[in-house]
C-alpha cells in the first residue's frame, strides 16, 4: 500500500506536537491498492508456472491415452489376417501391445503428476488469496463491516476463493484434455479415410453446437444466479441474526417476507439459468453419446462399404474404436461448465475485495503523548452515499473532559464518534488529535491512543483473559482480574469452571450485558488517554449500570471522553452536552444551560423523563461520568417516577 500523505512528523518530537495546519489536510479518500489484481490472469499470476507445467503433463498424458487405442486398432490389423489364415507378425503384435502398456502406464504417471502440480497451485493459491483478502479487510474502512453482513464477508473470504478450487485444479488439466484427445484421434483418422473422418466428426459438432446453446447467456445467468445466492446468504443470516424477532413476530407480521423475497428470487434465477441451458446440454449429451457415434460410424461405414469406397469392414474398426473416445473429454468440460463459471465468478468477486479502496494510513506519525489530548472536529462532513449524515460539525473536545452527544434517533451521533475511531474517513474537513490529523497517524498508534466500547460487541472466540488483555497481551492475571473487577464482570468470570481460560462460545455463554462488560474491562485494562463509549453500559442491568459507571467514571477522570447518549440521564453531568439534529451541532453546553437554552434538549429531556423540563439544581458539581445510581435518586426525589422512554435515540 502506499500512503498518500508523506509522513513529515517522525522528527517532532515526543510529547509535542506540531499542528497540521489546515492547507495540509486535503481529504485522502479511501484508495483502491496499486496491486489489486484487474484481470483474471492477474490474479492467477502467481501460479501461472505450475499451471503451465500441470497443462503440458496433461496435454502429454492425454496423448498417451490415445496411443493404447491406436495400438488396439493396428493390434487388430496384426491378428485379424491370422485369423482368416495369413501368418500373423507376431513381433509387430508383441511391439503394439508393449507400446499400449508402456503408453498407459505413461498416462496413469503423468495424470498423476498433472493432477498433484494443480492441486498444489489450487493450495499455493488459495492461501495466498485468502492472506490477500484477509490482508485487505484489515485495511479497509471498519464501515465496510457495518454496510455488510457476515454471510456477505464469509461468502467472499471462505467460499468465494474456495469455488477458485475448480479453476485452478480442474479447468486447466480438463480444457487440455478435451483439446489434445480429440486432436489426436482426428490426426490418425484423417491419415486413415478423410471421409470417414468426416462423418465420424458430425455428431461431434452436433455435440459442440449443444454446448454453445447450453452455454449461451449462461455467464449472465450464472451472474443473476451468483447474486441472488449471495443476497439469499445474507438475508438468512440477518434472519438467524434477527430469530428472537422473526419468532415473535413473524407470524402476525412481515418478518419473513425479506428472507421468502431472497429465496423466491434465488428459485427463480436458478430456474431461469437451469431452463437456458437444459435443452443444448441434453441435446449434447445426446449427440455425443456412444449410441450416436456407433450408429452414425456404422451405418455410413455399410452404406461406403456397398458403394465400394472402403475395402472392407476391418476400415471400420478405426471409426469405432476411436471415436468413441472423442465425446468423453468434450462432456467433462460441458459437465463442468457451470463450476468453471461459478470459479471464473468467484474469481471476479474475490479481485473486487482486492481492490476494495482501504483508508490511507502513514507508516510513522508524530508521538502522541499519554497524557490527555485535545481532538477537535474542523467543518467536517460526512455521507453514506447519498444519504449526508454529518454536516460542518466544529467541535473540540478538551482533556479530562466529558463530551456527550445526544439528539433523535439519526442525528449522526454513531456515525461522529465513529469517525474519532476511523471506521471512515470525513468527506470534508479534518479530525486532530493535539493537532494531527487523524490520517497522519499509523493506525497502531492512533488505536494506541483511541480506545472504544460500542453498544453492540460481541467478544472473539479465545479465552476471556484474552479477550479482557486484547490490547496488552502482557498483562498479568492480577491486572486481568483488576480491571475485570471494576467492570463487574469478575463474578462472573470466577463462576466458570475454567476461570480465565474459558473460551466464549465453547466454555462460556455470555448475554449481552455480560459481553458489554468484557468489553469495559478491556478498556479499562487498555487506558486510553482517548475513551470513546457509544451508550456502553446500556445492556446492563441498573444495579451493576450504576457502579460500572463509577468504575468509568474513575477510569474517564484525566482522559478525553465522547460519549454517545441514548438515554439521557447517563449523561446528565457531562462537562458539555452537544445536541445533534439532522447530522449538524444544535446547540451545545451544560444540562442545566441546555435547559435553560430551549429548543431541542428540553424537549428531548422532557419526552426521557415524562415531564416538562426544568433546570436542574446541580449548578457547580465537579462534572464525571454519569451515575445513574445518583441520578436515579435525585430523579425520583425530583420528579417521581422515571420512564425510560426513547427519547433520545
Ligand atoms: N451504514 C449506513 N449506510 C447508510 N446510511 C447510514 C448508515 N449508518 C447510518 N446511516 C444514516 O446516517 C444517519 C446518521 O445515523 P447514525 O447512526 O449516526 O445516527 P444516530 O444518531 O447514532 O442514530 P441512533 O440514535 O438511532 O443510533 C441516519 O440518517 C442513518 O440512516
Amino acid at each position: 500500500m502506499s500512503p498518500t500523505i508523506t509522513d513529515t512528523g517522525a522528527s517532532a518530537p515526543a510529547g509535542r506536537h506540531e499542528e497540521d495546519p489546515p492547507a495540509k489536510a486535503a481529504p485522502a479518500a479511501p484508495v483502491p491498492p496499486a496491486d489489486a489484481p484487474a484481470t483474471l490472469g492477474a490474479l492467477l499470476r502467481p501460479v501461472r508456472g505450475p499451471l503451465g507445467v500441470s497443462a503440458a503433463l496433461a496435454a502429454v498424458a492425454a496423448f498417451a491415452g490415445v496411443v493404447p487405442l491406436i495400438c488396439l486398432v493396428e493390434l487388430a490389423g496384426v491378428l485379424l489376417p491370422g485369423v482368416s489364415g495369413g501368418a500373423v507378425d507376431e513381433d509387430a503384435a508383441w511391439t503394439a501391445a508393449g507400446i499400449a502398456a508402456g503408453a498407459l502406464a505413461l498416462r496413469l504417471v503423468l495424470t498423476l503428476a498433472a493432477a498433484t502440480v494443480s492441486h498444489l497451485a489450487d493450495v499455493r493459491l488459495g492461501s495466498s488469496v485468502r492472506r490477500s483478502v484477509v490482508r485487505r479487510l484489515g485495511r479497509v474502512p471498519l464501515g465496510w463491516f457495518t454496510e455488510r453482513n457476515s454471510g456477505l464477508v464469509k461468502k467472499a473470504v471462505q467460499d468465494d476463493v474456495g469455488a477458485l478450487h475448480h479453476l485452478v485444479a480442474h479447468s486447466v488439466t480438463e480444457l487440455t484434455t478435451a483439446v489434445v484427445v480429440p486432436v489426436t484421434i482426428l490426426g490418425y483418422l484423417l491419415l486413415t479415410d478423410p471421409l470417414m473422418t468426416a462423418v465420424t466428426l458430425l455428431p461431434v459438432l452436433a455435440g459442440m453446437l449443444g454446448l454453445r446453446i447450453a452455454t449461451r447467456g449462461t455467464t449472465e445467468k450464472m451472474v443473476e444466479y451468483a447474486g441472488s445466492l449471495g443476497r439469499l446468504g445474507s438475508v438468512t443470516v440477518g434472519f438467524v441474526d434477527g430469530i428472537t424477532e422473526v419468532k415473535s413476530f413473524g407470524t402476525i407480521g412481515r418478518a419473513h417476507r425479506s428472507y421468502r423475497e431472497a429465496a423466491d428470487d434465488f428459485d427463480s434465477k436458478h430456474y431461469e439459468w437451469m431452463r437456458s441451458s437444459s435443452a443444448g446440454a441434453t441435446f449434447m449429451e445426446l449427440a455425443l453419446s456412444p449410441m450416436t457415434l456407433l450408429l452414425t460410424t456404422t451405418a455410413a461405414g455399410a452404406a461406403l462399404l456397398n458403394a465400394g469406397w472402403l475395402d472392407g469392414p476391418l476400415e471400420l474398426l478405426p471409426f469405432i474404436v476411436l471415436g468413441l473416445a472423442i465425446p468423453a473429454p468434450v462432456l467433462a468440460v460441458g459437465f463442468n461448465y457451470h463450476a468453471l463459471l461459478a470459479a471464473r465468478g468467484a474469481a471476479d468477486r474475490v479481485r473486487q475485495i482486492l481492490a476494495e479502496p482501504e483508508l490511507s494510513s502513514v507508516p510513522h506519525g508524530p508521538r502522541l503523548s499519554r497524557a490527555g489530548s485535545t481532538i477537535r472536529f474542523e467543518s467536517v462532513d460526512f455521507s453514506y452515499g447519498e444519504t449526508s449524515a454529518l454536516r460542518g460539525i466544529d467541535l473540540t473536545l478538551a482533556p479530562g473532559t466529558m463530551t456527550a452527544l445526544v439528539g433523535p434517533s439519526g442525528s449522526g451521533k454513531s456515525t461522529l464518534a465513529k469517525l474519532l475511531a476511523r471506521f471512515q474517513d470525513p468527506a470534508g474537513g479534518r479530525i486532530t488529535v493535539d493537532g494531527t490529523d487523524l490520517r497522519r497517524l499509523p493506525f497502531a498508534d492512533l488505536y494506541e491512543h483511541v480506545g472504544f466500547v460500542f453498544q453492540d460487541t460481541t467478544p472473539l472466540r479465545m479465552s476471556l483473559r484474552d479477550n479482557i488483555r486484547l490490547a496488552r497481551p502482557d498483562a498479568s492475571d492480577e491486572d486481568v482480574l483488576r480491571a475485570a473487577r471494576a467492570a463487574h464482570v469478575a463474578e462472573v468470570i470466577e463462576r466458570l469452571p475454567k476461570g480465565l481460560d474459558s473460551v466464549v462460545g465453547e466454555d462460556a455463554t455470555l448475554s449481552g450485558g455480560e459481553c458489554q462488560r468484557i468489553a469495559i474491562a478491556r478498556a479499562i485494562l487498555a487506558d486510553r488517554p482517548v475513551l470513546i463509549l457509544d451508550e456502553a453500559t446500556s445492556a446492563v442491568d441498573p444495579d451493576s449500570e450504576a457502579s460500572i459507571q463509577q468504575a468509568l467514571s474513575a477510569l474517564a477522570a484525566d482522559k478525553t471522553v465522547l460519549v454517545v447518549a441514548h438515554r439521557l440521564h447517563t449523561v446528565r453531568h457531562a462537562d458539555t452536552i452537544v445536541v445533534l439534529d439532522g447530522g449538524e451541532i444544535a446547540a451545545s453546553g451544560t444540562h442545566e444551560e441546555l435547559l435553560r437554552g430551549g429548543g431541542l434538549y428540553p424537549a428531548l429531556w422532557a419526552a426521557h423523563t415524562g415531564e416538562p423540563a426544568a433546570p436542574a439544581a446541580s449548578e457547580g458539581e465537579t462534572p464525571s461520568l454519569p451515575d445513574p445510581a445518583g441520578e436515579r435518586e435525585t430523579d425520583h426525589d425530583d420528579r417521581g417516577d422515571r420512564r425510560e422512554g426513547p427519547a433520545a435515540s
